[in-house]
């Protein structure tokens, strides 16, 4: 849970960055704002998460540990990414063998590249990106603040990072995340801000009609030990609209406002989330229709 009340920003006596916010991000939501460069979006993140303080107004319910990944992490340190995050964990009060164990086991979901033990400095972007969020994750976040996320990242991590803010928010956690695009925002969130001339407003239900109504594509392939797991019914799971299966896995058409918990279903029964797209329910094709074949 996370509470922005009538939040105003301006740095000295410069412009005001955002005017009069309100936001609320309650617990088990992915909270997603939307907004052009310069819009204030890191500025309003960096309130939520304690970095820099409101000019006016407040923030509540911040929840005692908050993971924060922000825009840029380009450290020029010779430590090496399992060293620094072994400290860090230290520093959030992790014993040394805790934090080296669970900064290893985060750097292997990520798929660092290049090796744990090459210092931060020869790292490239989307491999730095990993390090400062395995740093988010050391100690289990109650909020989880993540600026851009998807910058950078190579495909594997896209999924994983799905993944991993799914789990945030289905165990009780706040997920809250900037993107520039309103389709990524739109595809990821289940409420979306749009931040634009200092102001920031929650966004209305989609003017949809009847026949065309948001909905994702989720492709989900074997989980981590190579097999496919059996035995779940996802036509019967709710707001499914189609299925496709292949050999490697399923691809689920699935209504945008039942995203999330499908995605949770799928990776209790040990899947892997390949991809999320964003799409919409379409008259021409038949709802329902459970097909076997072609995944593309
Ligand atoms: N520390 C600072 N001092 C003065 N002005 C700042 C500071 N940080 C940000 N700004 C200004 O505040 C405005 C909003 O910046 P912010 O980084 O929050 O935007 P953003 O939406 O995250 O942009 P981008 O998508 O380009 O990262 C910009 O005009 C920026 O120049």
């Amino acid at each position: 849970m996370l509470r922005l009340q009538s939040v105003s920003k301006r740095y000295g006596r410069g412009d005001w960055i955002l005017r009069d916010v309100d936001v609320e991000a309650p617990a088990g939501e992915v909270v997603a704002f939307a907004g052009g460069n310069g819009s204030g979006k890191s500025t309003l993140l960096r309130i939520a998460v304690g970095l820099s303080r409101p000019t006016r107004g407040t923030v509540a319910a911040r929840p005692p540990v908050v993971g924060y990944v922000p825009d840029r992490f380009s450290p020029q340190e010779r430590m090496s990414a399992a060293a620094y995050l072994t400290h860090m964990g230290r520093v959030r009060g992790l014993t040394t063998s805790v934090a080296s164990a669970r900064a290893g086991q985060l750097l292997d979901r990520l798929a660092l590249v290049g090796g744990k033990h090459a210092p931060l400095r020869s790292l490239s972007k989307g491999n730095a990106q990993k390090v400062a969020l395995a740093q988010a994750l050391l100690v289990e976040p109650g909020l989880l603040v993540l600026d851009e996320p998807w910058s950078g990242l190579d495909a594997d991590a896209h999924g994983v990072l799905a993944e991993i803010m799914t789990e945030v928010a289905a165990s009780g956690g706040t997920v809250v995340f900037t993107d520039h695009r309103e389709s990524v925002t739109r595809a990821r969130a289940t409420r979306t801000y749009t931040v634009g001339k200092g102001r920031v407003s929650l966004q209305g239900p989609e003017p949809w009609t009847t026949e065309q109504r948001p909905a994702s594509d989720v492709v989900l392939t074997a989980g981590r030990d190579g097999r496919v797991p059996q035995g779940l019914a996802w036509e019967k799971l709710d707001g499914v609209l189609a299925v496709s299966r292949n050999v490697t896995g399923v691809k689920v058409r699935v209504g945008r406002e039942s995203t999330d918990a499908l995605l949770f279903t799928a990776l209790q029964h040990g899947w892997s989330v390949e991809r999320v797209t964003e799409t919409t329910t379409d008259h021409h094709r038949t709802p329902n229709a459970a097909t076997n074949g072609d995944m593309r």
